[in-house]
């Protein structure tokens, strides 16, 4: 980016640009924390509902986590500047017993926990966060050094859902330069979270490397392209998928999925890995899959309909079977205990699925 850039002002056919999918929603919950970023989506939203005779109704909300001492005082200052702007401000408190370990993910999880309560007791049906182009980037390095696959190198999405709740993230493609710039402009105060320089945690070392690696090509435009290419080759294998599904599944009367082995093993191997993770996904009773077991069980049924031969794994709480042509996906049945062991053995009606599965 040029220095020119990082100061170019927010025009208003570009803020209406930014905030068009706010248009799909009668009112919209800002998440403001009070840092650079979410004080600019603060403004600019204002800005662009200011400048049009219908729009959404705004509010704003402030989670604090209460584990700096002063990030009541920070949360008090965002409510400042809403009575300014004439907007309504709510302090989310995230209260009790913090964890020792995991801060990160846990205030994450207690933070989007609060804010979506707080969207619903509002009738606010999307939520805006002010995920920057630095952001985006910074979760590309992540999941790649996490080993995802095609979905989670996608990264953050400009419009996702979270249950009823839409989450909107306009800011995407916006460098958080130049939001500092706007919130500098505005003569408005901002907050910096100390965490976000602790060495502790992945973020911030992945921060402390971005200027070498953008001095080797990886910059943050690059990150954040190479992101929205994978959002867009993903979507269209997630169709492929759904397609190639409807054409060789069936369900049977017991909720079971069933798949022509022959249809599934022509299918080109993405297609048929994500025809058998969305069959698990749809009858897991342990969370999501992980993607390199659900590779390793997609080579090994592969194989087990090349020999012809029989197959039974389960993953993620789901249980997959091949026998005469038919994979069957299905909840797992109930397992037992072997006491003092880390190997259960599962219960089966069919002797060629009892299998034994390690526990995570
Ligand atoms: N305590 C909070 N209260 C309300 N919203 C928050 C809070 N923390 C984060 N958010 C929302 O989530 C977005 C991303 O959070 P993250 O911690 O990655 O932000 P950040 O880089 O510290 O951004 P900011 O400069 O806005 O604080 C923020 O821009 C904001 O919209």
């Amino acid at each position: 980016m040029r220095a020119a850039d990082a100061q170019l002002p927010f025009g208003g056919e570009e803020l209406d640009r930014l905030f068009l999918p706010f248009q799909c929603h009668a009112r919209v919950l800002l998440a403001v924390s009070g840092g650079p970023d979410s004080t600019a989506l603060l403004l600019l939203a204002h800005a662009w509902r200011a400048g049009r005779a219908a729009g959404p109704d705004l509010s704003v909300a402030t989670v604090d986590h209460r584990l700096r001492p002063e990030s009541a005082a920070e949360a008090r200052s965002v409510g400042a500047v809403c009575r300014r702007l004439g907007l309504s401000h709510a302090v989310l408190d995230w209260m009790g017993e913090k964890p020792r370990s995991g801060i990160p993910a846990a205030a994450r999880a207690a933070r989007y926990g609060l804010l979506a309560r707080h969207a619903a007791s509002r009738g606010a049906t999307a939520l805006a966060l002010a995920h920057t182009r630095d952001d985006q980037a910074e979760t590309v390095l992540l999941r790649l050094a996490r080993g995802s696959g095609l979905a989670g190198l996608a990264a953050m999405r400009p419009v996702s859902r979270m249950g009823a709740l839409a989450l909107v993230r306009p800011f995407l493609d916006i460098p958080k330069a130049r939001l500092v710039a706007e919130v500098r402009r505005a003569g408005v105060d901002f907050a910096e979270d100390p965490g976000n320089r602790d060495p502790r945690f992945t973020r911030p070392r992945l921060r402390a490397i971005a200027a070498a690696l953008a001095a080797e090509g990886l910059d943050a435009p690059r990150l954040a392209a190479f992101a929205r290419r994978a959002a867009r080759a993903d979507a269209a294998l997630a169709t492929l998928a759904e397609e190639a599904a409807a054409r060789c599944r069936a369900m049977r009367p017991d909720g079971t999925l069933a798949f022509d082995g022959a249809g599934f093993a022509a299918l080109p191997e993405e297609i048929s890995l994500r025809v058998l993770l969305d069959a698990v996904r749809a009858q897991a009773t342990e969370g999501e899959p992980e993607l390199g077991k659900a590779e390793r069980l997609h080579a090994g049924l592969l194989a087990a309909l090349g020999r012809g031969a029989r197959f039974g794994r389960t993953l993620a709480g789901a249980q997959i079977t091949h026998a005469a042509g038919t994979i069957r996906v299905r909840p797992a049945p109930p397992r037992e205990k072997c006491s003092g062991s880390q190997i259960r053995r599962d219960v089966d009606t069919h002797p060629w699925q009892a299998t034994t599965r390690h526990l995570d």
